[in-house]
């Protein structure tokens, strides 16, 4: 699918991500596949997946575009989202349509550079690059940079982001107004009322992730919330 094609079938659109880690009850590619089926269902319109297996699994079972990133932790870096070539390379082995990467300025594995990761992906396909980022500079250095989107997600996980229980809109609002690549609005949207208003300051999209895959999450959030803890503080220990 061309990038124009792709670009406008996400136009104000939800993307859901499907995501469970070793450590999560849902960890499998069987178990992410069926979760993206039933996004299928209820409407969306790409799906955000890890690891080289689902990313391949989840596009071909559901047909959907699929953005793919490999999670790897490295000794030397904080970078865990697609930090290096091997994670970017793995990306294109599945065939993602959009390959995100942690594009903070933060220092990657191994000294690699953002630049050298996107030139990885030019020289390799007609993949999308969309760049996590955490606050305005990051997502304006970001375009400069050539990638072709831009989303919140790491708003409030990086030591110096703003930090708040839900999500950033004051960030989705400043890129939507700065930036004239899409932005996407991703991180702690936790219900419709807030992706919609995403939408209405700017997101070109919306990436929902634990609101709609992680059910242990949910589930702790009910039982906290009948212990009369607070739910919106309860949210940030998720991740
Ligand atoms: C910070 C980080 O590692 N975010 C990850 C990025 O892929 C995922 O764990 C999130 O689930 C995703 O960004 C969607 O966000 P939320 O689950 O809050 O709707």
């Amino acid at each position: 699918m061309d990038k124009e094609t792709l670009l406008s079938r996400l136009r104000g659109k939800l993307i859901v991500s499907c995501q469970a880690l070793e450590d999560e009850p849902l960890h499998g590619t069987a178990i992410m596949t069926a979760m993206a089926r039933a996004a299928k269902i209820g409407g969306a319109s790409a799906i955000r997946a890890n690891g080289r297996e689902d990313v391949q699994a989840i596009r071909q079972v559901t047909g959907l575009p699929v953005i793919g990133i490999v999670k790897r932790v490295y000794p030397d870096s904080e970078v865990y989202i697609t930090p290096t070539e091997k994670e970017v390379q793995e990306c294109l082995e599945a065939g993602a349509d959009v390959i995100a990467m942690d594009a903070t300025l933060r220092h990657r594995p191994k000294g690699v550079t953002l630049r050298e990761l996107l030139r990885r992906i030019r020289e390799n396909s007609e993949c999308l690059a969309m760049a996590d980022v955490s606050t305005v500079e990051e997502g304006v250095a970001a375009e400069e940079a050539g990638f072709d989107l831009v989303s919140t997600t790491l708003s409030g996980y990086t030591p110096y982001s703003r930090r708040a229980a839900g999500p950033d809109f004051e960030l989705i609002r400043n890129l939507s107004e700065r930036l004239s690549i899409p932005v996407i609005a991703e991180g702690r949207i936790a219900t419709p009322q807030e992706a919609r208003r995403a939408i209405e300051l700017g997101a070109h999209a919306v990436v929902v992730g634990t609101a709609i895959t992680r059910p242990h999450v949910l589930t702790r959030r009910f039982v906290e919330a009948l212990k009369g803890e607070c739910v919106d503080e309860c949210h940030r220990k998720d991740k």
